[in-house]
């Protein structure tokens, strides 16, 4: 097993209170394995990318554990994680305009993150960012380009080509192509998905859109409030959901049929993760609620296929009535 979260939770510290941005998640994900991590804005994602990065604000408090090749990450002192991070595990952010330097060129980029982590030459280090950009389909006499000078879909493969100059085992993509036009996100989660094969690395594609797993991913956690509300098998999910939340949520991806002129969407919003229910996070926009689940946290049911399920209408649960 690549990675490995046991009952992670992440509660960010503000001034009006705590947040309870992540509950207690557990998943494992293998190597070469891509795991697609969706849900509604506010419910985690990003916060779990943090989490096991290492990046998330020094006053956050991390508990669980999140075992990466064996070792616990929150148990490492910040300068052996930091060795890791950019490294064996980089990652790849919605908007690569606030990610890279706009000061800065691409060679330097590149330089920087090589040299951060190994010991080379320069002109070493030159030659692995143009066979970096190489991958990603980019000329290298680009590398003396300021990101300013690129295109939208351009600098997100040079992000692409940055995380992956140095060979990492996993990749976790935040929302990599919410920011480009549709026709750039297919090409880019196109190129993602081949280099991933071709590099054999693991990756966590963090997107709110449904569509946008359906091809990449091998399996599928959906997040809602801060828990992981299901995790399956993408075709499994796709095929037969199981949590309210995720038939709610695939009946909402928008089709292209034109005769098809309903706007389809969840009624309501999140929870408010300073004061989250006592229940379940979705019991107020289930079409399913019962007495329970506004009142109990569900429990982790594990169907009999393996998938995971968070929900009073599974296992023990589908015996209570009230
Ligand atoms: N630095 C922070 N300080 C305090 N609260 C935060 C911080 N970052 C995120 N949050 C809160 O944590 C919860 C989870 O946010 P997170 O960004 O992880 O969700 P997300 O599913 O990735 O959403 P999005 O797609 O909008 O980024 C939200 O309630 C958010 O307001």
């Amino acid at each position: 097993m690549l990675l490995e979260l046991k009952d992670l939770t992440v509660k960010y510290k503000t001034r009006e209170g705590r947040v309870l941005a992540v509950d207690k998640v557990s998943l494992p994900l293998e190597e070469k394995k891509t795991l697609g991590l969706v849900g509604e804005s506010g419910c985690g994602k990003s916060t779990l990318g943090g989490a096991i990065l290492g990046i998330l604000p020094r006053e956050t408090q991390i508990t669980g554990k999140v075992i990466f090749s064996g070792t616990d990450l929150t148990s490492m002192p910040s300068k052996e994680l930091r060795s890791i991070r950019g490294k064996d595990i980089s990652m790849i952010f919605q908007d690569p305009m606030t990610s890279l330097n706009p000061v800065m060129k691409l060679r330097d980029h590149f330089i920087e993150t090589i040299f951060t982590h190994t010991q080379t030459s320069k002109e070493n280090a030159i030659a692995l960012a143009e066979q970096a950009l190489k991958e990603v389909g980019i000329s290298s006499n680009r590398l003396n380009d300021y990101p300013f000078q690129l295109s939208g879909g351009m600098r997100q493969r040079v992000m692409i080509a940055l995380s992956l100059v140095l060979n990492p085992k996993l990749v976790i993509a935040d929302e990599p192509t919410t920011s480009l036009d549709v026709i750039v996100q297919a090409q880019i989660l196109q190129l993602l998905k081949g280099l991933q094969e071709k590099f054999k690395m693991a990756m966590i594609l963090i997107t709110h859109d449904l569509g946008v797993v359906a091809e990449a991913a091998d399996d599928i956690g959906v997040m809602y409030g801060g828990h992981l509300v299901e995790y399956a098998p993408k075709l499994e999910l796709y095929k037969d959901p199981l949590h309210p939340y995720t038939k709610d949520l695939l009946a909402s991806v928008p089709n292209t049929d034109i005769n098809d002129k309903e706007l389809r969407f969840i009624p309501g919003y999140p929870p408010d993760l300073m004061n989250p229910p006592k229940g379940c996070r979705y019991a107020d926009r289930c079409a399913k609620v019962k007495e329970i689940c506004k009142q109990k946290i569900p429990p982790d049911v594990r169907m009999d296929d393996g998938r995971l399920v968070k929900c009073w209408l599974y296992g023990e649960g589908e015996k209570n009535d009230a």
